[in-house]
């Protein structure tokens, strides 16, 4: 499967290009496919029209185009480089990011989901600049998604790219299409984990990654 061909459920894998020729900086660059911006406009204003309104009132008119440049923002993660450093000095801790934002697409109900990320990991060789993790949360919940996928892509996409001793991801997120409709249960918050390496295997590091995060393990 080429990197830009949509996978079955929808999404694809971000791919990255090689900016200097080694692996230290790589320009991440998400591979779906840009939102079809006229179209989605056209398809808000048939919305707007089977709803029983007139997207042509002075209220509704710039609705489509504000609806349609709200979800392509929500559908598109920001560029970034991955950029790392040797682990000179041998630090062999967790380094963990807390309380990341994680704003994201439910794909039942194209409704937000929204919490936060705590990422970490236990280095190997090189170490990540620390803004990345928040950027890696960001590359993945800019799309259409469930809770669990997100999670465990965020841990395979750093297992991958910065081959650590272990990684650790925990997502905590409101759900809208809990809270506003259906079950109405606001305030519930959907907890997910991933882990991996020897924050996975190993019990001391796994329940540090988690008394670091604040969730009990
Ligand atoms: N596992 C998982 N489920 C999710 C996520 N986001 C939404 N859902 C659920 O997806 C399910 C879709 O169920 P359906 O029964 O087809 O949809 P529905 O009739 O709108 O369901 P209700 O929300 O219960 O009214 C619901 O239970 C949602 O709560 C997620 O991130 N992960
Ligand atoms: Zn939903």
């Amino acid at each position: 499967m080429s990197p830009t061909e949509p996978e079955p459920d929808g999404s694809s894998e971000p791919r990255h290009v090689v900016i200097d020729g080694s692996h230290r900086r790589l320009r991440i660059v998400h591979g779906r496919e840009g939102v079809d911006l006229p179209a989605a406009q056209q398809a808000v204003s048939d919305l707007l029209v089977a709803f029983g309104r007139d997207p042509s009132s002075e209220h509704l008119a710039e609705t489509p185009r504000r609806v349609a440049h709200a979800y392509a923002e929500l559908l598109s993660p920001r560029e970034f480089d991955l950029t790392t450093f040797p682990n000179d000095e041998g630090y062999d801790e967790l380094v963990l990011a807390r309380g990341i934002p994680v704003r994201s697409l439910c794909q039942h109900h194209l409704l937000p989901f929204h919490g936060v990320a705590h990422v970490g990991y236990l280095p190997g060789d090189r170490i990540l600049g620390l803004s990345k993790l928040a950027r890696v949360v960001e590359l993945f919940a800019h799309d259409l998604q469930v809770q669990e996928r997100l999670t465990k892509q965020v841990a395979d996409w750093l297992g991958e790219h910065l081959e650590p001793k272990g990684v650790g991801v925990v997502v905590e997120a409101e759900h809208l299409c809990m809270s506003l409709r259906g079950v109405r249960a606001p305030g519930a918050r959907t907890v997910t984990s991933a882990l991996q390496g020897v924050v996975r295997d190993d019990a001391r590091s796994r329940h540090e990654f988690f008394a670091l995060t604040g969730v009990h393990s």
